[in-house]
């Protein structure tokens, strides 16, 4: 592409004996969420003072301690904001609330002038520190850009002494532009601040390593913070953070290499809201965490609400496709894809019954589901959506999920076949709702008993009973009152395949009751019936078992009767069991 020579590579880290790429992430860092500073100045229409406290509740509930509330000295909202938490004494006791400031004098004052009556907060100073900064934007010289951290971190001790008196304040410090600062000089700036703040026993610091600007793999900032790791004096009272930005789209990445290389603290927004393309997603490492088995300390259990109130507060939609919060993330349209999730489903239920656990407790292994929708607060229901891409397993499931209906194989492929039509016709997706419309429609009995006059005989039909079967008294009384009921057209029906567990319509949503609001237990009877290659099916539901497997094997004769135009004899295969 033109124009690419004008970009440099970036340089690797010198570290040959790294040792990130063997560690494992073991537990939860201490999270920042900074959507009130990072994500809101970022806003081309920032949150309203009734938006940025349905931010902070939900930081809160969701188990947010570490909260960045603003940058007071920018704007009377953000400096109105602040004031309103403490003097509404909205700042629950194990949160610590942080303000952002640049190392500038006077904006220091002003920031902890907004802190009074705060019983804890945490004072974040920056400044730029990489080469372009220095020599573009401050005109100034290594020792310069050093001088500034340090004079702002004396100004903010000295005012904090004098004039937050009541306040246990705590102090962290960033070097902006990390990623793009040579490594020695970042750390010779951290050790001039730390020597000014003298951080002790209980009396940590907090040095906080942005990728403002992303521009590297993520292995070279793991590289970065290894090295940091290693060299900073002082480690035990330094708490290690990362403040990742998703330039090139690898701010997970980055955090998580950044994790196993000894990062301890993570800040971010949810869903990735914040500065162009955004903050690294905290939503999608805290749930990357749980679907490794490692407590996020974050609660995730209703993400859509999560999702609802970030939209609220950003004005910003969330992309359907966004990691473990979007529209479809827990959707399959494919055939493939949406064949392994039932079998998975089916397997799990399987497990349940002969662990006699419920499913939820039992280990995730759903192909293609990360991890179980339920965790999260999201339905089954939406777990299979069907279009001309779909398949049998697919349709199966819909059935299943929405109708309560468990069809054998070869009735699924009849109706699959059938939905594909369909879908191929009209385009775009068929609702549960038409396909279980499309089900009744081709497969329930809708004439008389006179349409079946044509048959003749013998049949044998091959039934498979999904429900109630367990209630409708010994077999041998089925048997014989099925005999009676389809005797006299010679139909014999030898074999009976249970294909799920009972259909009990009080378990069902009023949208999964295929036919209508009945509250008792009801048995569907599925019947194959054969006459040469042609295959039929049909479906009876009743309460009674023999009413069904009577609907049922009418539907189907009719069916063939009527789509092979001939009245010759209908022999009916029988499968065993
Ligand atoms: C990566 C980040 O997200 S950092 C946070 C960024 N957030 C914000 O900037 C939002 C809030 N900011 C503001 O409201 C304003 O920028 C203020 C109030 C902080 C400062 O306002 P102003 O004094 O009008 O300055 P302005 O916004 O034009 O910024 C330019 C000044 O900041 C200085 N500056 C810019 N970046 C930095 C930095 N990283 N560290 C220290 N000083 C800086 C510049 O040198 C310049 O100073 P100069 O006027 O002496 O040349
Ligand atoms: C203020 C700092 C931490 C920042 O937001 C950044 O560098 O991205
Ligand atoms: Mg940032």
């Amino acid at each position: 592409m033109k124009g690419v020579e004008r970009y440099a590579g970036f340089t690797p880290i010198d570290l040959v004996d790294r040792t990130w790429p063997g560690n494992r992430i073991r537990t939860a860092p201490r999270w920042l969420s900074t959507d009130l500073r990072d994500g809101n100045q970022s806003l081309a229409n920032p949150m309203t003072p009734e938006r940025k406290l349905m931010m902070f509740e939900l930081l809160v509930d969701m188990g947010f301690t570490e909260i960045e509330v603003g940058f007071p000295v920018a704007s009377r909202s953000d400096h109105d904001f602040v004031r309103m938490l403490i003097e509404q004494d909205r700042i629950p006791d194990d949160v610590r609330i942080t303000v952002l400031t640049q190392a500038r004098e006077e904006l220091i004052e002003q920031t902890i002038d907004c802190l009074k009556g705060a019983p804890r907060a945490m004072i974040h100073i920056y400044n730029a520190t990489s080469p372009v900064f220095r020599e573009v934007v401050f005109g100034m010289d290594r020792n310069g850009c050093k001088d500034m951290a340090v004079r702002a971190t004396r100004v903010m001790m000295d005012g904090a002494e004098r004039r937050l008196r009541g306040t246990d304040v705590a102090f962290q410090y960033s070097p902006e532009l990390f990623n793009e600062t040579e490594l020695d000089f970042s750390l010779e700036v951290c050790e001039a601040v730390m020597d000014v703040w003298q951080p002790g026993e209980g009396r940590g610091i907090i040095l906080n390593f942005p990728t403002t600007v992303e521009r590297s793999l993520p292995n070279v900032f793991a590289d970065q913070i290894e090295w940091l790791g290693r060299n900073l004096s002082r480690r035990e009272h330094v708490c290690l953070s990362v403040h990742p930005h998703n330039d090139r789209g690898t701010g997970v990445a980055s955090a998580e290499l950044a994790l196993l290389a000894g990062a301890e603290r993570v800040e971010g927004c949810l869903f990735g809201n914040g500065e162009r393309a955004g903050n690294v997603c905290l939503v999608t490492l805290g749930m990357n965490m749980y679907s490794h088995g490692v407590d996020p300390g974050l609660d995730f259990s209703d993400i859509s609400a999560i999702r609802r109130t970030v939209e609220i507060c950003n004005e910003v939609p969330v992309h359907p496709r966004h990691p473990y919060g979007g529209d479809l993330v827990y959707t399959a349209f494919s055939g493939s894809h949406q064949d392994a999730i039932k079998k998975g489903f089916d397997e799990l239920e399987r497990q349940a019954l002969t662990r006699d656990l419920p499913a939820g407790e039992l280990p995730w292994r759903v192909p293609y589901l990360p991890v179980d929708p339920k965790d999260v607060g999201r339905t089954y229901e939406a777990v299979v959506r069907v279009n001309s891409q779909s398949g049998k397993g697919g349709v199966a499931y819909v059935m299943s999920a929405w109708h309560g209906m468990n069809l054998p194989r070869g009735l699924q492929a009849d109706l699959a076949a059938k939905v594909q039509a369909h879908a191929d016709a009209m385009g775009g997706e068929l609702s549960p709702s038409l396909i279980g419309t499309l089900f009744v429609q081709e497969y329930l009995y809708h004439g008389d008993a006179s349409e079946a006059a044509g048959w003749h005989t013998p049949i044998t039909a091959s039934l498979y009973v999904d429900g109630a079967f367990d209630h409708c008294g010994p077999r041998a009384d089925t048997f014989r009152t099925l005999g009676a009921l389809l005797g006299p057209w010679g139909i014999q029906v030898r074999v009976v395949h249970r294909t799920g567990r009972s259909l009990d319509h009080e378990e069902l949503e009023p949208h999964q009751r295929l036919l209508g609001g009945c509250s008792r237990e009801e048995t569907v009877i599925y019947a194959e019936c054969a006459l040469g290659d042609e295959v039929a099916w049909g479906v009876g539901i009743d309460a009674d078992i023999a009413t069904a497997a009577f609907l049922a094997v009418r539907a189907a004769g009719t069916r063939l009767v009527r789509e092979t135009h001939t009245s010759r004899a209908v022999s009916v295969a029988a499968v065993g069991h």
